[in-house]
């Protein structure tokens, strides 16, 4: 198989609580403007027209994610819903398990990141096309970094070699495999390209973009609800 003809396949992470959003349900299972932002993701990833198969992780005993899920129009692509763990790599590797086993490439995406644009998608593909194992979408950081011991400031990295790193992320089918199965025992690992990283082999920086912000906060949810409201009146005018 070349490496063009790769089938790619997307695991949108959706098993989370919400805690700091504090809304008392699963985050993926929030509404912005109208829309939870499960199906805001799903439609992300439906328009950058790349997945042949998603595998949504939901979070363990949930009926109404899954249920979004199976009400999705599933034409062109395959779609399922599996149980998340505790822990955002422990969700991965269900959604890795329940994948099919002709995918080549995987991405691994936050239903939190759920606005981000169909070019962040092109570009991380179009990198591991291109031969790099693992690829991270990433966006320059505005703030001045510390590194810190309790409250005393230890260093100040150069803000011109910091990136903040989003989803979706990208790798070899393999790589990734491999990396999550090597990984069982670490603690404290906050994304995927970490493990890669663990093991020596590069990740490769791709262009994120400020849209793929994570809704993390109630601060953050009001700032998506007033992206997509802006869209939806802007797409209005246009007709
Ligand atoms: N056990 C977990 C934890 C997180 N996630 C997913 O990983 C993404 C990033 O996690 P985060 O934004 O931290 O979501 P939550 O864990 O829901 O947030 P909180 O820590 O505030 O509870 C989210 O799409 C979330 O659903 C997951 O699938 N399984
Ligand atoms: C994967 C991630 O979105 C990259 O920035 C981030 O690390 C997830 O962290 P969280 O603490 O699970 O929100």
């Amino acid at each position: 198989m070349s490496e063009d003809s790769r089938r790619v396949g997307v695991i949108i992470v959706a098993a989370g609580a919400g805690v700091r959003l504090g809304r008392g349900m699963p985050k993926a299972l929030v509404r912005c403007a109208g829309r939870t932002l499960l199906e805001l993701a799903l439609d992300g990833v439906r328009a950058s027209a790349l997945a042949g198969h998603i595998s949504v992780v939901v979070p363990s005993g949930d009926t109404e994610l899954r249920a979004i899920v199976h009400a999705h129009d599933p034409s062109g692509l395959t779609i399922t819903a599996v149980d998340g763990g505790p822990s955002r790599p422990e969700s991965v590797r269900a959604g890795l398990a329940a994948l099919p086993g002709d995918v080549g490439i995987v991405l691994v995406h936050d239903a939190a990141r759920a606005l981000t644009p169909p070019h962040v998608f092109h570009s991380v593909v179009a990198a591991v096309r291109g031969g790099a194992p693992a690829v991270v979408p990433g966006i320059a950081v505005s703030d001045t970094i510390k590194v810190v011991d309790g409250n005393t400031v230890t260093a100040t990295p150069d803000r011109a070699t910091l990136r903040a790193v989003q989803t979706p992320q990208g790798f070899d089918a393999a790589t990734l495999r491999g990396a999550h199965a090597a990984a069982r025992k670490h603690s404290s690992v906050t994304d995927d390209a970490m493990l890669v990283e663990s093991l020596g082999t590069p990740v490769t920086l791709a262009p994120g973009d400020p849209l793929a912000f994570k809704v993390t906060t109630p601060l953050d949810l009001m700032l998506a609800e007033a992206v997509v409201l802006q869209a939806r009146a802007e797409s209005q005018e246009d007709q």
